[in-house]
C-alpha cells in the first residue's frame, strides 16, 4: 500500500463517448429508480436486528410487524402506522442477504462506470448502524482479522469491487481515506495525529476535506488494511476526544479511475467515487428537537445530524415538489460532504436501522419518519464529463445554491423588518443560468460575489445570535432577582398577618435602588429584544417561537415590577405613618 497525502483528483472525464454508460442509473439489479425526469430516488431499505439479550430479559415485545417485503407495521401505544420502504430486511436476514438485496453490487457497478455513489446507515444508537455497514465491531480493527460470515457491507464491497475490476477490461487505479466528523471538527482517520481538517469548496471537486490522507491501494488487502486502520483509530479516538463513539459520524471513500483506449488508440478516463457512511446515532436528534432550546443544542449536541435531519425534510417534503426549497448544505460539515449525495448528481442508498423492541418504538417511529422522508429525495446521477463541463456545472450548481441561500437569509431580514419579500426566483429555470450565454470566467465572478454576499449575511446572523443568547442569560438573571424580591417582600406572612414582613437584609433604599436597575435593565433589554427581532425574524437557529416567548417573559417581568413598585409604595406609606405614629 502506498501512502500519499493528497487531495483526489478532479471528477472529471474526457469521455464524451461515455454519456450512454453499459450500466445505467438502476438502484436494485431488478427495480430501477430512475423517474420519467431523469432524476433517481434515494433507495431507503430498513434493517430489522434481533432483539438483543437485554432487550428479551426487560421483557420487551415486538413493535414492528412485517407484513411483506415493502411494507410493515409498527404498533404504538394506541396506534398502528402503516409504513412503505423499498425493502424491509427482517431480523433473520443474514449478512449476505443484506448485501445483496439492497442493491450494493449495482450502486458499485456504477462507480466502477464513473458515477458517485453513497451508502449510509441511520438510526439509534445500538440499532446495527456499524454491524451493517462494517460487521461485528469486536473483530474489525484487529491486527489477526480474517474475513467471515459477519463482514458488513464495506468488506463485502471490497471483493465486489476486485473482483468486478479483475474482470473488466480497463484498467483501474483506486484511492481510498478515511474520516470522522465529530462535534462540527473532522478528523482524519488514516492519519489521526495531523489534527482537525477542514472542508472546502473548490470548483473541481465541490466540497472536500482539505489535506486528507489517500492512499493508493493497489490490492484487496490494501482497501481491507485502509478499513482496519480507519476503525482502529476511531475506536482509540472515541476514547480520547468522545467518550461516546456513536456521536461521530465515520465516512470511508473510495475513488476508481478507470482508463480504457478508444479503438483509435485515445486513452479515456472516467471518475467514479463510493462513499460508505456510519452515522451517528439519530436519538440525538430527537434530543435536540424536544429540547427546544436551539442554542444550547447546536453547540453541545451533534450539529451534523440535526442539519442533516433540516436537509432531508427540505429536500423530501412533498409540499417543496417543483419549488426549489431552501436546503441548509452548508450548516454542517457533514451535510456539506453529503450535498452531492442528497439532491445532486450522486446514487444513494440509505440504510435505516431499528430494533424491534417495544420500549424503543419512539425512536424506531422517528428514524422510519424520516427514512419516509428520504423516500423523496430525488437524485440526478451524472456520469463525469470532460474537464470544461464539469467546471461549468460546478460552478452553475454554486451559484445556484448561493442564490438561493442569500435570496433566503434576504427574504428573513426584509420581513421581520416588516417590509414585503423580495420575490423568489426559480434560478434553476431562469434565463440568466443558461450556461451557453455565459462564459466560465463570468460565472467564476459571479460565485465570487454571491460568496462575499454569503458571508456577510451569515455573519450578521451569527451576531444576531449572539446577542440572543446574551439576552436570554440576563433575562434568567432578572427572573431570580425578581424571584428574590418576590420572596422578600410579598412572602406568606405579609398574607397571614395583613402587615408587612420586611427581611433585615433589604432596607428601602436598597429595595430602590433594585427596582430602578431593574427597569433600567428591562426597558434596554427589551430595545434589545426588539432590534433582534427586527433584524432577525425566523432563521434557521433561532426560532420564531422562542422569539415571542422572550417577549412573553418580558411582558411577564414587566407586568411584576410594576406591581412589586406598588407594593413598595404602599410599605413605604405604612412605614412612614408608623414613624409618624411613634
Ligand atoms: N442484524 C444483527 N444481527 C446480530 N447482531 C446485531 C445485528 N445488528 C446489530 N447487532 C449487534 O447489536 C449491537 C449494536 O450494534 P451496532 O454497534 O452496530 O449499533 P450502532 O447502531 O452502530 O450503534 P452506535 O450508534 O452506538 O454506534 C452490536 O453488539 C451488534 O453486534
Amino acid at each position: 500500500m502506498k501512502m500519499k497525502s493528497e487531495v483526489p483528483p478532479s471528477q472529471h472525464s474526457s469521455a464524451g463517448s461515455h454519456k450512454n454508460p453499459s450500466h445505467p442509473p438502476s438502484v436494485s439489479g431488478t427495480s430501477s429508480m430512475l423517474e420519467q425526469d431523469g432524476g433517481e430516488s434515494v433507495k431507503v431499505c430498513v434493517r430489522i436486528r434481533p432483539m438483543s439479550q437485554k432487550e428479551l430479559s426487560a421483557g420487551n415485545t415486538n413493535c414492528i410487524e412485517v407484513q411483506n417485503p415493502q411494507l410493515l407495521h409498527l404498533k404504538q401505544k394506541n396506534s398502528v402506522r402503516q409504513y412503505a420502504f423499498h425493502q424491509i430486511l427482517e431480523e433473520n436476514i443474514n449478512q449476505a442477504h443484506v448485501f445483496a438485496e439492497t442493491g450494493v453490487g449495482s450502486l458499485l457497478e456504477s462507480s466502477l462506470d464513473g458515477y458517485s455513489c453513497t451508502i449510509f446507515a441511520y438510526g439509534q444508537t445500538g440499532s446495527g448502524k456499524t454491524y451493517t455497514m462494517a460487521g461485528s465491531e469486536e473483530r474489525l480493527g484487529r491486527a489477526d482479522y480474517v474475513s467471515d460470515e459477519t463482514d458488513g457491507i464495506i468488506p463485502r464491497s471490497i471483493s465486489y469491487v476486485w473482483q468486478r475490476m479483475n474482470s473488466r477490461n480497463e484498467k483501474f487505479f483506486v484511492k481510498s481515506g478515511f474520516f470522522e466528523i465529530y462535534n462540527e471538527q473532522v478528523r482524519d482517520l488514516l492519519n489521526p495525529s495531523s489534527g482537525v481538517k477542514h472542508c472546502r469548496w473548490n470548483l473541481k471537486q465541490g466540497f472536500f476535506v482539505e489535506e486528507l490522507m489517500v492512499v493508493d491501494c493497489l490490492s484487496i488487502d490494501d482497501m481491507i488494511a485502509v478499513l482496519n486502520e480507519g476503525m482502529r483509530n476511531r475506536k482509540s479516538g472515541s476514547h480520547e476526544l468522545n467518550a461516546d463513539s456513536s456521536r461521530s459520524h465515520s465516512i470511508l471513500m473510495t475513488y476508481f479511475i478507470s482508463e480504457i483506449i478508444s479503438e483509435e488508440g485515445h486513452s479515456i478516463k472516467r471518475y467514479g467515487k463510493s462513499y460508505f457512511i456510519d452515522l451517528a446515532g439519530s436519538e440525538r436528534l430527537k434530543e435536540t428537537q424536544s429540547s427546544g432550546g436551539m442554542l444550547v443544542e447546536t453547540k453541545n449536541i451533534n450539529r451534523s445530524l440535526f442539519v442533516l435531519g433540516k436537509v432531508i425534510s427540505s429536500l423530501g417534503d412533498k409540499k417543496y415538489r417543483g419549488l426549489k426549497p431552501h436546503v441548509p448544505y452548508r450548516d454542517s460539515k457533514l451535510t456539506m460532504v453529503l450535498m452531492d449525495s442528497l439532491g445532486g448528481s450522486s446514487r444513494a442508498l440509505m440504510i435505516a436501522c431499528v430494533s424491534p423492541a417495544i420500549s424503543y418504538v419512539e425512536e424506531t417511529a422517528s428514524t422510519l419518519n424520516y427514512a419516509t422522508r428520504a423516500m423523496n429525495i430525488r437524485n440526478k446521477p451524472l456520469l463525469q464529463v470532460d474537464s470544461q463541463e464539469h467546471l461549468i456545472l460546478n460552478l452553475r450548481r454554486e451559484v445556484h445554491f448561493l442564490k438561493m441561500e442569500n435570496e433566503y437569509l434576504r427574504e428573513q431580514l426584509t420581513r421581520a423588518a416588516g417590509g414585503l419579500p423580495p420575490l423568489m426566483v426559480d434560478y434553476a429555470n431562469s434565463k440568466s443560468a443558461t450556461p451557453k450565454e455565459v462564459n466560465i470566467h463570468q460565472h467564476q465572478a459571479e460565485v465570487n460575489t454571491l460568496r462575499d454576499e454569503n458571508l456577510k449575511l451569515r455573519e450578521e446572523r451569527e451576531n444576531a445570535e449572539k446577542n440572543y443568547h446574551k439576552l436570554m442569560i440576563e433575562n434568567q438573571n432578572l427572573y431570580v432577582k425578581l424571584e428574590n424580591l418576590e420572596s422578600t417582600f410579598v412572602g406568606a406572612g405579609l398574607k397571614d398577618e395583613g402587615r408587612p414582613k420586611i427581611s433585615q437584609d433589604y432596607t428601602i433604599n436598597t429595595l430602590i435602588n433594585e427596582n430602578a436597575n431593574l427597569k433600567k435593565r428591562l426597558n434596554s433589554l427589551q430595545q434589545e429584544n426588539s432590534e433582534i427581532t427586527a433584524k432577525y425574524g425566523d432563521n434557521t437557529y433561532v426560532n420564531p417561537d422562542d422569539i415571542k416567548s422572550l417577549h412573553s417573559t418580558h411582558t411577564q417581568l414587566k407586568y411584576k415590577v410594576d406591581e412589586l413598585q406598588k407594593r413598595e409604595r404602599e410599605l413605604l406609606d405604612l412605614i412612614l405613618r408608623a414613624k409618624k405614629k411613634e
